[in-house]
């Protein structure tokens, strides 16, 4: 049985702002746990509060009532420098130290536990080469951050949180502005970190494809309902990924495990392997008027590709999607 220890908890949390006297509420009732060793995503629509609870989590923001605990200790009772201890945070903000270089920023993560003058220890050095090590960044010690891309800035910054070295790591949109390659790096580093160096991970993302393959836990944050939480494999199994998709045009595609259009579509027959047949429905799909309510069937190979069209006793051959999309919907 997996033993599963958790390092934050919150208890009928909520969460909000308080203007002119008045609380706004933008979450409430919410009683999440984050476990060592386990990543977990925070997905939910533009505004839904994802940020609010982050910053309520990390202290930041005063909570409307209830209670965040880490450890089972309230984090309120917990002195800044504790916390700052305890949790390291990645937020999206630019950092605008260009002439720091990549080893002094990541050192800035050893400040809580560095003495009131401010010098490094052996051990803060070694927790500064560790960071360095699990995000394999050697290659950048000593290049400023200004000549750094947004990828390896992204890596610099979770370096500096691991170097920290608190029980808990929280990231707001750190694939935000990156490239598919380095978002994928992204998640797994942080999934590989979570997994080895058993942190409790918290990210906030938008990137469903990639929380889906990397995240242990989801939280589905919606407007005006409960949060739902879940193993993303859970909530897909039982739809209740749809959450994501309140748009009832979009819907979570089981098979693929991508969004797609939900609105009826009535395809033509199709014959051949289940692959292209996938590839086939998708080119179809987008070039709908052409097809829809044709009485043809469509078989279709690879190596070499071949796309036949049977309309009635008549055969029509295709040797590319391309070819088929602009002789076939032109007739
Ligand atoms: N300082 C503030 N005072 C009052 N309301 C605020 C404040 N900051 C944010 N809000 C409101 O709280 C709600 C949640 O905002 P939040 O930034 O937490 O959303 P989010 O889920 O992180 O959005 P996004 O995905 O766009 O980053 C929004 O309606 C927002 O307008």
């Amino acid at each position: 049985m997996e033993n599963r220890k958790v390092v934050l908890r919150s208890k009928n949390l909520k969460l909000g702002y308080r203007k002119n006297g008045a609380k706004i509420v933008v979450a409430e009732d919410l009683d999440l746990e984050l476990y060592a060793g386990k990543l977990t995503c925070l997905l939910g629509p533009n505004g839904v509060g994802k940020s609010t609870l982050v910053k309520t989590i990390m202290g930041q923001l005063p909570k409307l009532s209830g209670d965040i605990l880490l450890h089972e200790k309230s984090i309120e009772k917990i002195s800044n420098v504790e916390l700052s201890k305890k949790v390291a945070v990645v937020l999206t903000d630019k950092v605008s130290l260009g002439n720091v270089t990549v080893y002094q920023m990541i050192a800035l993560g050893r400040i809580p536990h560095t003495s009131w003058h401010g010098s490094m220890s052996k051990l803060d050095h070694q927790k500064v080469e560790n960071a360095i090590q699990i995000t394999k960044i050697n290659y950048l010690r000593n290049s400023v951050l200004s000549e750094l891309s947004d990828g390896q800035l992204q890596k610099v910054m979770i370096a500096r949180a691991l170097a920290q070295d608190g029980e808990l790591l929280i990231l707001d949109e750190p694939t935000a502005h990156l490239d598919m390659i380095n978002r994928f790096e992204v998640m797994h580093l942080l999934r590989r970190i979570a997994k080895e160096e058993h942190k409790a991970i918290l990210v906030v993302t938008h990137d469903l494809d990639i929380a889906i393959d990397t995240a242990d836990e989801f939280w589905i944050m919606q407007c005006g309902q409960p949060m739902v939480c879940g193993t993303p494999e859970d909530l897909i199994i039982s739809g209740r990924i749809n959450l994501l998709l309140p748009d009832e045009k979009l819907q979570f595609d089981l098979f693929s495990g991508k969004v797609q259009d939900a609105s009826p579509f009535k395809y033509p027959a199709i014959f051949g392997n289940e692959t292209l047949a996938r590839w086939l429905k998708s080119i179809i799909r987008k070039n709908a008027q052409s097809f829809s309510e044709l009485d043809i069937e469509i078989s279709i190979e690879n190596a070499p590709f071949l796309l036949t069209v049977k309309d009635g006793d008549k055969l029509e051959h295709f040797y590319s999607f391309q070819q088929f999309i602009a002789d076939f919907t032109i007739r």
